[in-house]
Protein backbone atom coordinates (compact mmCIF):
# COMPACT_ATOMS: atom_id res chain seq x y z
CA UNK A 1 0.00 0.00 0.00
CA UNK A 2 1.22 3.56 -0.78
CA UNK A 3 0.00 6.45 1.11
CA UNK A 4 1.20 9.93 0.34
CA UNK A 5 -0.90 11.64 3.00
CA UNK A 6 -0.10 12.33 6.62
CA UNK A 7 -1.77 12.31 9.53
CA UNK A 8 -5.57 12.99 9.89
CA UNK A 9 -5.45 12.94 6.40
CA UNK A 10 -4.45 9.49 6.30
CA UNK A 11 -7.36 9.09 8.75
CA UNK A 12 -9.78 10.44 7.01
CA UNK A 13 -9.00 8.83 3.79
CA UNK A 14 -12.28 5.53 3.42
CA UNK A 15 -9.58 3.84 0.27
CA UNK A 16 -6.24 3.63 2.72
CA UNK A 17 -7.94 4.38 6.09
CA UNK A 18 -7.10 1.04 9.02
CA UNK A 19 -7.71 3.11 12.07
CA UNK A 20 -6.73 1.21 14.97
CA UNK A 21 -5.31 -1.35 13.01
CA UNK A 22 -2.19 0.63 11.68
CA UNK A 23 0.94 -0.79 13.12
CA UNK A 24 3.34 0.68 15.13
CA UNK A 25 5.55 0.79 12.36
CA UNK A 26 2.76 2.65 10.11
CA UNK A 27 1.48 4.76 12.72
CA UNK A 28 5.19 6.15 12.79
CA UNK A 29 5.81 6.54 8.60
CA UNK A 30 2.17 7.97 8.23
CA UNK A 31 2.43 11.02 11.40
CA UNK A 32 -0.46 8.73 12.98
CA UNK A 33 1.61 8.61 16.38
CA UNK A 34 -0.54 10.47 19.16
CA UNK A 35 -3.90 10.68 16.98
CA UNK A 36 -4.97 7.44 17.99
CA UNK A 37 -5.66 4.73 21.14
CA UNK A 38 -2.54 2.84 22.43
CA UNK A 39 -3.98 -0.70 20.86
CA UNK A 40 -2.86 -1.82 17.28
CA UNK A 41 -5.77 -4.91 16.55
CA UNK A 42 -6.48 -7.37 13.61
CA UNK A 43 -8.93 -6.65 11.22
CA UNK A 44 -11.09 -9.75 12.76
CA UNK A 45 -10.78 -7.64 15.75
CA UNK A 46 -12.11 -4.36 13.79
CA UNK A 47 -15.23 -6.65 12.09
CA UNK A 48 -16.24 -7.82 15.44
CA UNK A 49 -16.54 -4.80 16.82
CA UNK A 50 -18.77 -3.66 14.20
CA UNK A 51 -20.94 -6.87 13.87
CA UNK A 52 -21.23 -6.41 18.00
CA UNK A 53 -22.44 -2.55 16.95
CA UNK A 54 -25.04 -3.53 14.68
CA UNK A 55 -26.66 -5.99 17.07
CA UNK A 56 -27.06 -3.42 19.35
CA UNK A 57 -29.19 -1.33 16.96
CA UNK A 58 -32.51 -1.28 17.34
CA UNK A 59 -33.90 -0.89 13.73
CA UNK A 60 -32.57 -1.93 10.01
CA UNK A 61 -31.95 1.48 8.81
CA UNK A 62 -29.24 2.64 11.87
CA UNK A 63 -27.71 -0.57 10.60
CA UNK A 64 -27.61 0.96 7.03
CA UNK A 65 -26.17 3.96 8.51
CA UNK A 66 -23.62 2.89 10.94
CA UNK A 67 -23.23 0.66 7.82
CA UNK A 68 -22.42 3.41 5.27
CA UNK A 69 -20.40 5.77 7.79
CA UNK A 70 -18.52 2.40 7.48
CA UNK A 71 -18.02 2.56 4.28
CA UNK A 72 -17.27 6.46 4.47
CA UNK A 73 -14.68 5.78 6.69
CA UNK A 74 -12.65 2.32 6.31
CA UNK A 75 -13.79 0.48 2.81
CA UNK A 76 -11.58 -2.41 3.47
CA UNK A 77 -13.37 -3.15 6.57
CA UNK A 78 -16.73 -2.13 5.10
CA UNK A 79 -16.01 -4.99 2.79
CA UNK A 80 -14.62 -7.67 5.06
CA UNK A 81 -18.19 -7.17 7.16
CA UNK A 82 -19.89 -7.27 4.10
CA UNK A 83 -18.16 -10.25 2.40
CA UNK A 84 -18.07 -12.11 5.73
CA UNK A 85 -21.52 -12.05 7.11
CA UNK A 86 -23.19 -11.56 3.85
CA UNK A 87 -26.55 -13.55 4.67
CA UNK A 88 -27.07 -10.95 7.82
CA UNK A 89 -25.56 -7.55 6.33
CA UNK A 90 -27.17 -7.67 2.29
CA UNK A 91 -30.89 -7.45 3.81
CA UNK A 92 -29.89 -3.85 5.20
CA UNK A 93 -27.48 -2.57 2.33
CA UNK A 94 -29.40 -3.85 -0.06
CA UNK A 95 -33.58 -5.24 -0.25
CA UNK A 96 -35.38 -4.76 2.11
CA UNK A 97 -33.64 -1.55 4.00
CA UNK A 98 -32.41 -0.31 0.73
CA UNK A 99 -35.89 0.79 -0.24
CA UNK A 100 -36.38 2.68 3.13
CA UNK A 101 -33.21 4.43 3.19
CA UNK A 102 -34.14 5.62 -0.44
CA UNK A 103 -37.26 7.19 0.90
CA UNK A 104 -35.35 8.62 3.71
CA UNK A 105 -32.08 9.41 1.34
CA UNK A 106 -32.81 13.32 1.87
CA UNK A 107 -33.55 13.14 5.33
CA UNK A 108 -30.49 10.96 6.38
CA UNK A 109 -28.19 12.70 4.08
CA UNK A 110 -24.47 12.72 5.59
CA UNK A 111 -21.51 12.55 3.08
CA UNK A 112 -21.92 12.13 -0.50
CA UNK A 113 -21.11 9.37 -2.89
CA UNK A 114 -21.59 8.71 -6.35
CA UNK A 115 -22.37 11.16 -9.25
CA UNK A 116 -25.60 13.31 -9.90
CA UNK A 117 -26.35 14.78 -13.24
CA UNK A 118 -29.49 17.18 -13.72
CA UNK A 119 -30.96 19.00 -16.85
CA UNK A 120 -28.70 21.96 -15.41
CA UNK A 121 -25.80 19.98 -17.00
CA UNK A 122 -26.71 19.99 -20.55
CA UNK A 123 -23.71 20.33 -23.04
CA UNK A 124 -21.65 20.06 -19.85
CA UNK A 125 -21.48 16.00 -18.92
CA UNK A 126 -18.68 15.24 -20.44
CA UNK A 127 -16.57 18.81 -18.53
CA UNK A 128 -18.32 17.62 -15.25
CA UNK A 129 -17.37 13.97 -15.32
CA UNK A 130 -13.77 14.72 -15.15
CA UNK A 131 -14.50 16.34 -11.67
CA UNK A 132 -14.82 12.33 -10.87
CA UNK A 133 -11.30 11.52 -9.06
CA UNK A 134 -10.61 8.04 -10.76
CA UNK A 135 -9.27 7.19 -14.03
CA UNK A 136 -9.64 3.87 -14.26
CA UNK A 137 -13.97 3.18 -13.56
CA UNK A 138 -15.05 -0.23 -14.94
CA UNK A 139 -18.82 -0.35 -13.68
CA UNK A 140 -21.09 2.10 -13.59
CA UNK A 141 -24.77 1.49 -12.21
CA UNK A 142 -27.31 4.88 -12.92
CA UNK A 143 -30.66 4.92 -12.23
CA UNK A 144 -33.35 7.68 -13.03
CA UNK A 145 -35.11 7.23 -9.97
CA UNK A 146 -38.30 6.75 -11.82
CA UNK A 147 -38.98 3.14 -10.66
CA UNK A 148 -37.32 2.35 -7.44
CA UNK A 149 -37.87 -1.36 -6.58
CA UNK A 150 -41.74 -1.40 -6.39
CA UNK A 151 -41.57 2.03 -4.65
CA UNK A 152 -42.21 4.51 -7.76
CA UNK A 153 -40.97 7.59 -8.19
CA UNK A 154 -38.16 8.60 -5.67
CA UNK A 155 -36.45 10.99 -8.09
CA UNK A 156 -32.91 12.18 -6.47
CA UNK A 157 -33.43 9.94 -3.54
CA UNK A 158 -33.30 6.81 -5.61
CA UNK A 159 -29.58 7.51 -5.24
CA UNK A 160 -29.46 4.56 -2.51
CA UNK A 161 -29.94 1.72 -5.19
CA UNK A 162 -26.58 2.69 -7.49
CA UNK A 163 -25.00 2.73 -4.21
CA UNK A 164 -26.06 -0.55 -3.08
CA UNK A 165 -25.69 -2.67 -6.28
CA UNK A 166 -22.45 -1.67 -6.45
CA UNK A 167 -21.57 -2.25 -3.12
CA UNK A 168 -22.56 -5.73 -3.78
CA UNK A 169 -20.69 -5.74 -7.11
CA UNK A 170 -18.07 -5.54 -4.87
CA UNK A 171 -18.57 -7.22 -2.21
CA UNK A 172 -20.13 -10.31 -4.11
CA UNK A 173 -18.02 -10.31 -6.86
CA UNK A 174 -14.86 -8.51 -5.98
CA UNK A 175 -15.20 -5.71 -8.56
CA UNK A 176 -12.56 -3.16 -7.12
CA UNK A 177 -14.65 0.00 -5.30
CA UNK A 178 -12.36 2.84 -6.97
CA UNK A 179 -13.67 1.48 -10.23
CA UNK A 180 -17.21 1.79 -9.72
CA UNK A 181 -19.71 5.15 -10.03
CA UNK A 182 -22.71 4.90 -9.00
CA UNK A 183 -25.14 7.70 -10.84
CA UNK A 184 -28.14 9.61 -10.58
CA UNK A 185 -29.52 10.89 -13.28
CA UNK A 186 -31.15 13.47 -11.27
CA UNK A 187 -33.89 14.63 -14.24
CA UNK A 188 -36.45 15.76 -11.76
CA UNK A 189 -39.65 13.89 -10.01
CA UNK A 190 -43.24 13.86 -10.34
CA UNK A 191 -43.45 13.03 -6.73
CA UNK A 192 -45.35 15.81 -5.52
CA UNK A 193 -44.23 14.75 -1.57
CA UNK A 194 -40.96 14.96 -2.76
CA UNK A 195 -41.46 18.61 -4.03
CA UNK A 196 -43.00 20.12 -1.38
CA UNK A 197 -40.56 18.10 0.98
CA UNK A 198 -37.78 21.25 2.29
CA UNK A 199 -35.37 18.47 3.37
CA UNK A 200 -35.46 17.03 -0.42
CA UNK A 201 -32.24 17.35 -2.22
CA UNK A 202 -32.70 16.18 -5.50
CA UNK A 203 -33.57 18.80 -8.88
CA UNK A 204 -36.86 20.18 -7.72
CA UNK A 205 -38.90 20.41 -10.24
CA UNK A 206 -41.05 17.74 -12.30
CA UNK A 207 -39.64 14.94 -14.95
CA UNK A 208 -37.80 16.36 -17.91
CA UNK A 209 -39.56 14.11 -20.42
CA UNK A 210 -39.47 13.38 -24.19
CA UNK A 211 -36.80 14.05 -26.69
CA UNK A 212 -34.61 16.65 -24.09
CA UNK A 213 -35.03 13.27 -21.54
CA UNK A 214 -33.34 11.43 -24.11
CA UNK A 215 -31.03 13.68 -25.63
CA UNK A 216 -29.53 14.08 -21.81
CA UNK A 217 -29.51 9.87 -21.54
CA UNK A 218 -27.83 10.07 -24.29
CA UNK A 219 -24.87 12.89 -23.50
CA UNK A 220 -24.31 10.68 -20.64
CA UNK A 221 -23.87 7.57 -22.49
CA UNK A 222 -21.66 9.50 -25.19
CA UNK A 223 -19.01 11.01 -22.63
CA UNK A 224 -18.63 7.84 -20.53
CA UNK A 225 -17.61 6.50 -24.09
CA UNK A 226 -14.78 8.78 -23.96
CA UNK A 227 -13.96 8.88 -20.51
CA UNK A 228 -14.38 5.25 -19.82
CA UNK A 229 -14.54 3.12 -23.11
CA UNK A 230 -14.24 0.49 -20.66
CA UNK A 231 -17.13 0.77 -18.61
CA UNK A 232 -19.88 -1.19 -18.39
CA UNK A 233 -23.19 0.49 -17.82
CA UNK A 234 -26.01 -1.00 -15.78
CA UNK A 235 -29.13 0.21 -15.99
CA UNK A 236 -31.79 0.26 -13.06
CA UNK A 237 -34.72 0.74 -12.21
CA UNK A 238 -35.88 3.00 -15.06
CA UNK A 239 -39.85 3.11 -15.99
CA UNK A 240 -40.63 0.03 -17.91
CA UNK A 241 -40.85 2.05 -20.79
CA UNK A 242 -37.84 4.51 -20.95
CA UNK A 243 -36.34 1.13 -20.06
CA UNK A 244 -36.81 -1.02 -22.93
CA UNK A 245 -36.17 2.63 -25.24
CA UNK A 246 -32.95 3.09 -23.89
CA UNK A 247 -31.84 -0.57 -23.49
CA UNK A 248 -33.25 -1.10 -27.61
CA UNK A 249 -31.34 1.84 -28.28
CA UNK A 250 -27.83 0.93 -26.65
CA UNK A 251 -27.54 -2.59 -26.25
CA UNK A 252 -26.00 -3.64 -30.01
CA UNK A 253 -23.75 -0.64 -29.61
CA UNK A 254 -22.51 0.00 -25.95
CA UNK A 255 -21.08 -2.48 -23.07
CA UNK A 256 -24.32 -2.20 -21.44
CA UNK A 257 -27.30 -3.90 -20.17
CA UNK A 258 -30.77 -3.06 -17.84
CA UNK A 259 -30.89 -5.21 -14.82
CA UNK A 260 -34.64 -5.22 -13.62
CA UNK A 261 -35.59 -6.70 -17.49
CA UNK A 262 -31.99 -8.99 -18.13
CA UNK A 263 -30.66 -9.13 -14.57
CA UNK A 264 -34.14 -10.28 -13.10
CA UNK A 265 -34.69 -12.78 -16.37
CA UNK A 266 -31.57 -14.70 -15.75
CA UNK A 267 -31.99 -15.24 -11.88
CA UNK A 268 -35.74 -16.21 -12.69
CA UNK A 269 -35.06 -18.75 -15.74
CA UNK A 270 -32.10 -19.87 -13.49
CA UNK A 271 -34.80 -20.66 -10.69
CA UNK A 272 -37.16 -21.98 -13.13
CA UNK A 273 -33.87 -24.43 -14.37
CA UNK A 274 -33.69 -25.70 -11.10
CA UNK A 275 -37.63 -26.03 -9.96
CA UNK A 276 -37.26 -28.73 -12.88
CA UNK A 277 -34.48 -30.89 -10.53
CA UNK A 278 -37.72 -31.23 -7.88
CA UNK A 279 -41.01 -31.27 -10.27
CA UNK A 280 -39.70 -34.02 -13.22
CA UNK A 281 -40.95 -31.65 -15.52
CA UNK A 282 -39.16 -31.54 -18.35
CA UNK A 283 -38.02 -27.35 -19.19
CA UNK A 284 -39.84 -27.39 -22.39
CA UNK A 285 -43.17 -28.14 -21.31
CA UNK A 286 -43.31 -25.61 -18.51
CA UNK A 287 -46.50 -23.60 -18.98
CA UNK A 288 -45.65 -19.95 -17.14
CA UNK A 289 -48.03 -17.13 -16.30
CA UNK A 290 -46.55 -14.02 -15.39
CA UNK A 291 -48.62 -11.24 -12.92
CA UNK A 292 -47.68 -8.14 -13.87
CA UNK A 293 -46.55 -6.81 -17.24
CA UNK A 294 -43.78 -4.30 -16.70
CA UNK A 295 -40.03 -4.86 -17.76
CA UNK A 296 -39.54 -7.63 -14.81
CA UNK A 297 -41.72 -10.05 -16.38
CA UNK A 298 -41.08 -9.19 -19.78
CA UNK A 299 -37.64 -9.75 -19.42
CA UNK A 300 -38.03 -13.19 -18.28
CA UNK A 301 -39.94 -14.48 -21.04
CA UNK A 302 -38.36 -12.71 -22.98
CA UNK A 303 -35.29 -14.83 -22.13
CA UNK A 304 -37.59 -17.71 -21.38
CA UNK A 305 -38.26 -17.52 -25.82
CA UNK A 306 -34.46 -18.06 -26.26
CA UNK A 307 -34.30 -21.02 -23.47
CA UNK A 308 -37.31 -22.79 -25.00
CA UNK A 309 -35.53 -22.23 -28.43
CA UNK A 310 -32.59 -23.64 -27.68
CA UNK A 311 -34.24 -27.00 -26.37
CA UNK A 312 -35.97 -26.92 -30.13
CA UNK A 313 -39.36 -25.09 -29.91
CA UNK A 314 -40.71 -22.60 -32.22
CA UNK A 315 -40.56 -18.86 -31.62
CA UNK A 316 -44.39 -18.98 -31.80
CA UNK A 317 -44.29 -22.62 -29.89
CA UNK A 318 -42.33 -20.89 -27.10
CA UNK A 319 -44.57 -17.78 -26.93
CA UNK A 320 -47.65 -20.06 -26.46
CA UNK A 321 -45.67 -21.11 -22.82
CA UNK A 322 -46.12 -18.01 -21.52
CA UNK A 323 -48.96 -15.91 -20.21
CA UNK A 324 -49.62 -12.86 -18.94
CA UNK A 325 -51.91 -11.34 -16.74
CA UNK A 326 -51.96 -7.30 -16.05
CA UNK A 327 -54.23 -5.10 -14.19
CA UNK A 328 -56.86 -5.10 -16.68
CA UNK A 329 -56.41 -9.19 -16.84
CA UNK A 330 -55.39 -11.96 -18.94
CA UNK A 331 -53.39 -10.35 -21.92
CA UNK A 332 -54.87 -11.50 -25.00
CA UNK A 333 -54.68 -10.67 -28.71
CA UNK A 334 -57.06 -7.19 -29.68
CA UNK A 335 -56.46 -5.74 -26.48
CA UNK A 336 -56.42 -1.97 -27.19
CA UNK A 337 -53.74 -0.89 -23.92
CA UNK A 338 -50.84 -3.23 -24.40
CA UNK A 339 -47.11 -1.96 -24.92
CA UNK A 340 -45.16 -3.19 -27.82
CA UNK A 341 -42.94 -5.71 -25.44
CA UNK A 342 -46.21 -7.25 -24.47
CA UNK A 343 -47.39 -8.16 -28.17
CA UNK A 344 -45.73 -11.48 -28.48
CA UNK A 345 -47.55 -12.77 -25.54
CA UNK A 346 -51.30 -11.63 -26.97
CA UNK A 347 -52.16 -14.91 -27.37
CA UNK A 348 -55.84 -15.54 -28.91
CA UNK A 349 -57.96 -16.10 -25.94
CA UNK A 350 -61.16 -15.12 -24.07
CA UNK A 351 -60.66 -12.23 -22.06
CA UNK A 352 -60.77 -13.05 -18.44
CA UNK A 353 -59.56 -12.32 -15.06
CA UNK A 354 -56.34 -13.54 -12.71
CA UNK A 355 -58.34 -16.32 -11.26
CA UNK A 356 -60.27 -17.85 -14.00
CA UNK A 357 -57.12 -17.42 -15.92
CA UNK A 358 -55.00 -19.60 -13.82
CA UNK A 359 -58.18 -22.16 -14.24
CA UNK A 360 -58.24 -22.03 -17.64
CA UNK A 361 -54.32 -21.61 -18.81
CA UNK A 362 -53.01 -24.06 -15.98
CA UNK A 363 -49.60 -23.06 -15.50
CA UNK A 364 -46.59 -25.53 -13.63
CA UNK A 365 -44.86 -21.92 -12.86
CA UNK A 366 -46.41 -18.72 -11.21
CA UNK A 367 -44.42 -15.19 -11.53
CA UNK A 368 -45.38 -12.33 -9.86
CA UNK A 369 -44.03 -9.04 -10.77
CA UNK A 370 -46.48 -6.85 -10.30
CA UNK A 371 -44.73 -4.27 -7.39
CA UNK A 372 -48.03 -4.69 -5.89
CA UNK A 373 -47.98 -6.29 -2.35
CA UNK A 374 -50.55 -9.29 -1.74
CA UNK A 375 -51.32 -9.99 -5.06
CA UNK A 376 -50.91 -14.30 -4.66
CA UNK A 377 -54.05 -14.87 -2.39
CA UNK A 378 -55.09 -17.42 -0.58
CA UNK A 379 -57.48 -18.54 -3.64
CA UNK A 380 -54.62 -18.10 -6.04
CA UNK A 381 -52.11 -20.13 -3.84
CA UNK A 382 -54.75 -22.99 -3.41
CA UNK A 383 -55.67 -23.09 -7.34
CA UNK A 384 -52.30 -23.60 -8.10
CA UNK A 385 -51.68 -26.21 -5.72
CA UNK A 386 -55.17 -28.11 -6.98
CA UNK A 387 -53.54 -28.17 -10.51
CA UNK A 388 -49.71 -28.98 -9.65
CA UNK A 389 -48.25 -32.11 -7.34
CA UNK A 390 -45.42 -28.66 -6.70
CA UNK A 391 -46.21 -25.37 -7.72
CA UNK A 392 -43.80 -22.75 -8.02
CA UNK A 393 -44.66 -20.00 -7.09
CA UNK A 394 -41.93 -16.40 -7.20
CA UNK A 395 -42.76 -13.46 -5.73
CA UNK A 396 -40.47 -11.36 -7.23
CA UNK A 397 -41.54 -7.60 -6.21
CA UNK A 398 -39.53 -5.69 -3.86
CA UNK A 399 -38.77 -4.55 -1.17
CA UNK A 400 -40.73 -7.24 1.01
CA UNK A 401 -43.91 -5.28 1.34
CA UNK A 402 -44.30 -5.54 -2.08
CA UNK A 403 -43.84 -9.07 -2.58
CA UNK A 404 -46.96 -10.85 -4.15
CA UNK A 405 -47.43 -13.41 -0.93
CA UNK A 406 -44.95 -14.27 2.06
CA UNK A 407 -42.87 -17.92 2.25
CA UNK A 408 -45.87 -18.24 5.26
CA UNK A 409 -48.33 -18.16 3.66
CA UNK A 410 -47.00 -19.99 0.04
CA UNK A 411 -45.80 -23.07 2.21
CA UNK A 412 -49.28 -22.49 4.47
CA UNK A 413 -51.89 -22.21 1.46
CA UNK A 414 -50.44 -24.96 -0.59
CA UNK A 415 -50.04 -27.16 2.11
CA UNK A 416 -45.82 -27.23 2.10
CA UNK A 417 -46.27 -28.47 -1.82
CA UNK A 418 -45.12 -24.83 -2.78
CA UNK A 419 -41.80 -24.17 -4.27
CA UNK A 420 -41.12 -20.25 -3.51
CA UNK A 421 -38.93 -17.86 -4.25
CA UNK A 422 -39.03 -14.16 -3.84
CA UNK A 423 -37.41 -11.01 -4.58
CA UNK A 424 -36.02 -9.95 -1.06
CA UNK A 425 -35.48 -12.33 1.54
CA UNK A 426 -37.63 -14.29 4.15
CA UNK A 427 -36.69 -16.26 6.76
CA UNK A 428 -37.10 -20.06 7.02
CA UNK A 429 -40.33 -21.23 7.57
CA UNK A 430 -41.95 -24.47 9.92
CA UNK A 431 -44.56 -25.56 8.91
CA UNK A 432 -46.55 -28.60 10.18
CA UNK A 433 -43.12 -29.80 12.20
CA UNK A 434 -40.77 -29.24 8.84
CA UNK A 435 -38.45 -26.54 7.88
CA UNK A 436 -38.39 -24.47 4.52
CA UNK A 437 -36.15 -23.07 2.97
CA UNK A 438 -37.53 -20.16 0.69
CA UNK A 439 -35.14 -19.14 -2.02
CA UNK A 440 -34.13 -15.80 -2.99
CA UNK A 441 -34.64 -15.11 -7.05
CA UNK A 442 -32.79 -11.28 -6.74
CA UNK A 443 -31.21 -10.51 -9.56
CA UNK A 444 -27.53 -9.85 -6.93
CA UNK A 445 -27.17 -13.67 -7.59
CA UNK A 446 -26.73 -12.55 -10.98
CA UNK A 447 -25.21 -9.11 -12.56
CA UNK A 448 -22.03 -9.12 -10.20
CA UNK A 449 -20.68 -12.23 -12.11
CA UNK A 450 -22.06 -11.48 -15.67
CA UNK A 451 -20.60 -7.91 -15.04
CA UNK A 452 -17.15 -9.60 -13.78
CA UNK A 453 -17.35 -11.33 -16.54
CA UNK A 454 -17.97 -8.72 -19.31
CA UNK A 455 -15.07 -5.93 -17.84
CA UNK A 456 -12.65 -9.08 -18.04
CA UNK A 457 -12.68 -9.93 -21.50
CA UNK A 458 -13.88 -6.11 -22.18
CA UNK A 459 -17.02 -7.43 -24.48
CA UNK A 460 -18.05 -5.25 -26.76
CA UNK A 461 -21.38 -5.69 -25.51
CA UNK A 462 -23.55 -8.13 -23.61
CA UNK A 463 -26.11 -10.15 -25.86
CA UNK A 464 -28.86 -12.63 -24.64
CA UNK A 465 -26.65 -15.94 -24.97
CA UNK A 466 -24.26 -14.51 -21.91
CA UNK A 467 -27.81 -14.24 -19.86
CA UNK A 468 -28.53 -17.96 -20.58
CA UNK A 469 -25.18 -18.96 -19.82
CA UNK A 470 -25.23 -17.31 -16.39
CA UNK A 471 -28.83 -18.61 -16.22
CA UNK A 472 -27.63 -21.72 -16.42
CA UNK A 473 -24.40 -21.85 -14.57
CA UNK A 474 -26.21 -20.67 -11.59
CA UNK A 475 -28.62 -23.74 -11.62
CA UNK A 476 -26.32 -25.60 -11.91
CA UNK A 477 -24.08 -24.65 -9.20
CA UNK A 478 -27.75 -25.45 -6.80
CA UNK A 479 -26.39 -28.37 -4.60
CA UNK A 480 -28.51 -31.76 -4.81
CA UNK A 481 -28.48 -30.75 -0.41
CA UNK A 482 -30.09 -27.42 -1.22
CA UNK A 483 -32.71 -28.80 -4.14
CA UNK A 484 -33.96 -31.32 -1.26
CA UNK A 485 -34.56 -29.09 0.78
CA UNK A 486 -36.76 -27.35 -1.80
CA UNK A 487 -34.45 -24.68 -2.70
CA UNK A 488 -34.13 -23.19 -5.97
CA UNK A 489 -30.75 -21.08 -5.53
CA UNK A 490 -27.46 -21.63 -3.45
CA UNK A 491 -26.50 -20.63 -0.51
CA UNK A 492 -25.72 -16.43 -0.31
CA UNK A 493 -22.84 -17.62 1.53
CA UNK A 494 -21.35 -19.21 -1.43
CA UNK A 495 -21.47 -15.78 -3.31
CA UNK A 496 -18.19 -14.80 -4.44
CA UNK A 497 -17.91 -18.27 -5.37
CA UNK A 498 -20.59 -18.16 -7.47
CA UNK A 499 -20.06 -15.12 -9.07
CA UNK A 500 -16.53 -16.13 -10.22
CA UNK A 501 -18.10 -18.92 -11.62
CA UNK A 502 -20.78 -16.91 -13.54
CA UNK A 503 -18.11 -14.65 -14.78
CA UNK A 504 -15.96 -17.65 -16.06
CA UNK A 505 -18.89 -18.53 -18.16
CA UNK A 506 -19.92 -15.43 -19.04
CA UNK A 507 -16.18 -14.39 -20.26
CA UNK A 508 -15.73 -17.89 -22.17
CA UNK A 509 -19.16 -17.24 -23.73
CA UNK A 510 -17.99 -13.66 -24.93
CA UNK A 511 -14.77 -15.27 -26.77
CA UNK A 512 -16.83 -17.83 -28.17
CA UNK A 513 -18.99 -15.47 -29.83
CA UNK A 514 -16.02 -13.30 -31.07
CA UNK A 515 -17.20 -10.13 -29.13
CA UNK A 516 -14.30 -9.86 -26.58
CA UNK A 517 -11.93 -7.19 -26.70
CA UNK A 518 -9.30 -8.17 -24.29
CA UNK A 519 -6.88 -11.49 -25.44
CA UNK A 520 -7.59 -14.74 -23.84
CA UNK A 521 -5.96 -15.52 -20.98
CA UNK A 522 -4.42 -18.54 -20.93
CA UNK A 523 -5.92 -19.55 -17.26
CA UNK A 524 -9.25 -17.58 -17.32
CA UNK A 525 -10.59 -19.26 -13.96
CA UNK A 526 -7.05 -17.64 -12.53
CA UNK A 527 -6.70 -14.27 -14.56
CA UNK A 528 -10.15 -13.49 -12.80
CA UNK A 529 -9.65 -14.84 -9.45
CA UNK A 530 -6.16 -12.93 -9.43
CA UNK A 531 -8.12 -9.56 -10.12
CA UNK A 532 -10.58 -9.85 -7.57
CA UNK A 533 -10.79 -7.71 -4.37
CA UNK A 534 -9.82 -8.87 -1.20
CA UNK A 535 -10.73 -6.74 1.67
CA UNK A 536 -7.98 -7.97 3.62
CA UNK A 537 -5.53 -5.21 4.95
O1 LIG B 1 -32.93 -4.30 -6.21
C1 LIG B 1 -33.44 -5.44 -6.07
O2 LIG B 1 -33.55 -6.01 -4.99
C2 LIG B 1 -33.91 -6.18 -7.30
C3 LIG B 1 -34.24 -5.23 -8.35
O3 LIG B 1 -33.47 -4.92 -9.23
C4 LIG B 1 -35.52 -4.50 -8.23
O4 LIG B 1 -36.41 -4.90 -7.47
O5 LIG B 1 -35.64 -3.48 -8.92
MG1 LIG C 1 -33.82 -2.92 -9.90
Amino acid sequence: MKIRNKGFEVLSDGKHNKSVAFTREERELYGLRGLLPYSTVSQDVQVKRIMDGLKRKSTDIERYILLSLLHDRNEKLFYRVVTEYIEEVMPIIYTPTVGQACKEFSNNFKRTRGFYITPEDKGEISKILDNWPEDYVKVIVVTDGERILGLGDLGANGMGIPIGKLELYCACAGIHPHQCLPVMLDVGTNNDELLDDILYLGYPFKRLQGEEYFELVDEFVQAVQEKYPKALIQFEDFLTPNAYTLLNKYKDKVLCFNDDIQGTAAVALSGVYASTRITGIPFKDLKVMFLGAGSAATGIADLMVAAYMKEGLSKEEAHRQLWFVDVNGLVVEGRGDLMEHNLPYAHSHEQLGFEEAINAIQPHILIGATGVGGTFTQTVIEKMTALNDRPVIFALSNPTSKAECTAEQAYEWSDGKAIFASGSPFDMVNYKGQEFKPGQGNNAYVFPGIGLGAIICNAKNIPDELFLVAAKTLSDLVSDEDIDAGALYPKLKEIRNLSLEIAVAVADKAYELGIAKNQKPHNLRKFITDYMFNPEY
